[in-house]
């Protein structure tokens, strides 16, 4: 091996990076009706009686910044390339189902999944309390692990006076041979 170039034998992992945003949406207060539930959608679990968030998916943005930073590992664009809102099979979509589908997207091109890493920044909802739940249904949707931690900013910017929830994704995949 010549110094400085890699072994070709080696698999060399690439890290990933996203980030996502969704503001609150004043009309997504609580339950409406079975079919159509109101209140949150966040990191693949539903909190019903949380205000929920606006976008043309469920607006899930724990899921989203993960889908991004997979399509960022494997250099394949991001959210928008693959799931545009000019798709109408996407509007209302779950979190986990694009999850899932950008999972399935990594993999056809070639990419094995090592892991996932959210931190998502809100006052609410509380989420130690389901962190288990929402880390093993990310978990499937991804086939890989995925872990979720959560943070405030101690009532500074937009997260501190609850107009949105952010968050903030990185990804490790390798290339298959
Ligand atoms: N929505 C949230 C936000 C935070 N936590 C937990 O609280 C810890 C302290 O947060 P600070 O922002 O005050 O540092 C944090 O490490 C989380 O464990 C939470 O459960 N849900
Ligand atoms: C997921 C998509 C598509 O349904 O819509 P949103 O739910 O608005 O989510 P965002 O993270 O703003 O961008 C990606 C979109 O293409």
């Amino acid at each position: 091996m010549t110094a400085g170039a890699p072994d070709s034998r080696m698999v060399i992992p690439r890290t990933g990076i996203g980030i996502d945003v969704h503001a609150f949406d004043t009309e997504a207060l609580a339950e409406s009706s079975p079919q159509e539930p109101g209140g949150l959608f966040l990191a693949g679990l539903h909190w019903p009686g949380e205000r929920g968030l606006a976008g043309h998916s469920d607006g899930d943005p724990v899921a989203h910044a993960a889908a991004d930073a997979l399509f960022s590992a494997a250099g394949l664009g991001d959210l928008g390339t693959h799931f545009g809102t000019d798709r109408p099979e996407y509007a209302g979509a779950s979190g986990t189902t694009l999850l899932r589908e950008a999972a399935r997207i990594v993999r056809s091109a070639g990419f094995e999944i090592g892991n996932i890493a959210v931190q998502f920044v809100a006052r609410r909802p509380k989420f130690g309390p389901r962190r288990a739940e929402a880390e093993a249904a990310l978990t499937e949707a991804a086939g890989a692990p995925v872990s979720i931690s959560a943070t405030t900013s101690d009532g500074l910017g937009f997260t501190g006076r609850s107009e949105g929830i952010a968050a903030l994704a990185t990804a490790l995949v390798y290339p298959l041979q």
